[in-house]
């Protein structure tokens, strides 16, 4: 693996759903280790940018690089071969996704939860796996609640089960989108300390948020997206105190 290459690099990566335009030439880089925030107006495409990245849509034109894997595809020489979908799954298994709803399987512990991915396409044994999810629901703060049911858990501890869930299968890179839209409030910190303690030990991140004050004091990079372009992008801070564009302005004026 060649240290150098950025975690995920978008080239130009086009996305339509029917007459919809909804991702229109965006071109981004996350380096290794980078917290990217993405940040927009609502419709602006900003999940569908990152359903593109895990494979849970295809791009109609660009290419999207994670690492010096090319996301969907082989190539060979100057051909590109679609990948089969054990090859996608073997992709998809590198990236962990943390969405706005849990999505936790209600019939299974918490536990249970953590270990079947990485039974299941990783083939890791039983006890490996229970003692890489111990470690992970005791890094969330939710050791205790190992044999509960997601539905006994509030709705920040099943976020924060599914973010362990998402990291037993020990990403290179994790998206998050917008992960505590769903909390109420008084929940909303639990989560973010999680993520924050995530992107202090190093590991490389996307998110999607609305919150400004994570944006701007964890995330090393920001992107304002707007109707499917990145309008401006740079470092946090100095967007959120000095928006370069009226439409970034507009649209922070609205969210600050
Ligand atoms: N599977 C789909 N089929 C058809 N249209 C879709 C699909 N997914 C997204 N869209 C459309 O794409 C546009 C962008 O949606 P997207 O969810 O990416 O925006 P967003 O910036 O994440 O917005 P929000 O902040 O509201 O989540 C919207 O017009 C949406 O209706």
């Amino acid at each position: 693996m060649n240290e150098s290459l950025p975690m995920v690099r978008a080239e130009h990566i086009v996305k339509s759903f029917g007459s919809n335009n909804v991702l229109k030439d965006i071109s981004l880089t996350v380096e290794r280790g980078q917290v990217l925030c993405l940040i927009g107006p609502s419709g602006s495409g900003k999940s569908t940018l990152l359903r593109c990245i895990n494979h849970l849509e295809t791009i109609d034109g660009g290419r999207l690089w994670v690492e010096d894997e090319l996301i969907g595809y082989r190539q060979k020489g100057d051909k590109l071969y679609e990948l089969n979908p054990n090859e996608v799954a073997a992709q998809r298994a590198d990236i962990g996704m943390v969405f706005q709803r849990f999505n936790l399987f209600p019939h299974m512990t918490v536990l249970e939860n953590i270990i079947e991915a990485p039974m299941r396409v990783k083939k890791i044994k039983k006890k490996a796996a229970v003692e890489t999810a111990m470690q992970l629901l005791d890094q969330v703060g939710l050791a205790h609640k190992a044999k509960s049911y997601p539905g006994h858990l509030s709705g920040g501890q099943q976020q924060r089960v599914a973010i362990a869930r998402a990291l037993a299968m020990k990403p290179k890179l994790m998206l998050f989108d917008e992960p505590t839209s769903a909390l109420d409030p008084e929940l909303v910190n639990e989560v973010l300390n999680v993520m924050k303690q995530l992107a202090d030990d190093g590991m490389t991140m996307v998110v999607v948020t609305h919150e400004m004050a994570f944006a701007r004091d964890v995330g090393d990079h920001l992107v304002f997206m707007d109707r499917g372009v990145v309008v401006e992008e740079g470092d946090p801070k100095e967007i959120i105190s000095n928006p370069q564009h009226e439409r970034t302005r507009s649209f922070l004026a609205r969210v600050l």
